[in-house]
């Protein structure tokens, strides 16, 4: 399957420079939900970003995206000035969001569409989504007729129609049992790895950031801001049972639980 993102690896896929933004709350109340953050994202890179309720995480994620555009600073998508919404950018939500009314396929097919892809291009890319997804066999079904696993798969299909290079996932896979989410994870690697794709996936979970990323990126809220980038060198596929994966789990927790040292938050205000 052809896919931009194998093209231009010299240039990052994501930068975000000095980025603030500045909500005003209900109660006329300012509120910094990020402040001054910096994050480079390679091309085919799996990133992570981790953090407390509030720190800031969905708001980034909807940056890059170009759903909102920053108080202060700049954003890039393959070099490019982000401005808005682009097919270069597919975005996976924690709710499936999916018409009911339309089937798998063309619920895959929605974007392709509105982008005026012809009937027989758009059906034979849209079977082509639902093979990589594994779901070949439920093209026909309706959102209420699959599963939790299965509609989060349609999901990342449709995400992926518009062969984007970047794909921008928050929280993809929390409403979704156990088992299922692990064998979740393991089929995003092998997408990310045949489409070549860079991530940015956001999670509350750290074991599941361990077992997904090459870089986790651990923020931390009021104002949010990166604490932390943590390089996970472990090769693929991980297993949760090698001793280097507790390890490095042990020390995001740590990163994670600790508090902002005072300093900092003085020097930063
Ligand atoms: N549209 C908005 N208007 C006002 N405040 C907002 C808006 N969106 C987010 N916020 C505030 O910005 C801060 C960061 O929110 P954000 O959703 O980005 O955090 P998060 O780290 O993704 O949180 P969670 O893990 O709970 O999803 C929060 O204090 C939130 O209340």
């Amino acid at each position: 399957m052809p896919h931009p993102s194998i093209e231009r690896r010299d240039v990052p896929a994501v930068q975000v420079r000095g980025v603030s933004q500045l909500f005003m709350s209900a109660g006329e109340s300012l509120n910094w939900a990020l402040s001054d953050v910096d994050l480079d994202i390679a091309a085919g890179e799996f990133v992570c970003a981790i953090g407390p309720s509030g720190c800031g995480k969905t708001t980034l994620l909807n940056m890059i995206a170009g759903f909102i555009r920053p108080t202060k600073g700049q954003l890039y998508a393959r070099g490019q000035a982000i401005t808005g919404p682009g097919p270069d950018r597919g975005v996976v939500f924690q709710e499936y969001a999916l018409f009911p009314w339309l089937t798998a396929q063309k619920n895959i097919e929605f974007g392709l569409k509105q982008q005026g892809v012809a009937k027989a291009q758009r059906q034979a890319y849209a079977t082509e989504l639902l093979r990589l997804t594994g779901l070949l066999h439920a093209g026909q079904r309706y959102p209420f007729e699959l599963s939790g696993g299965m509609r989060q798969r349609v999901a990342v299909a449709r995400a992926l129609a518009t062969r984007p290079g970047i794909l921008l996932m928050d929280e993809p896979f929390a409403a979704i049992d156990a088992l299922t989410r692990a064998t979740l994870q393991e089929e995003l690697l092998r997408i990310w790895q045949e489409l070549g794709l860079s991530v940015f996936f956001i999670t509350h979970n750290i074991d599941e950031a361990v077992f997904l990323a090459q870089r986790i990126v651990v923020m931390s809220p009021h104002p949010g801001r990166v604490r932390d980038i943590i390089d996970i060198p472990l090769p693929y596929p991980r297993r949760r049972d090698d001793p280097a994966f507790g390890a490095i789990y042990a020390r995001i927790a740590q990163s994670f639980e600790k508090p902002v040292e005072p300093e900092k938050e003085r020097l930063a205000a």
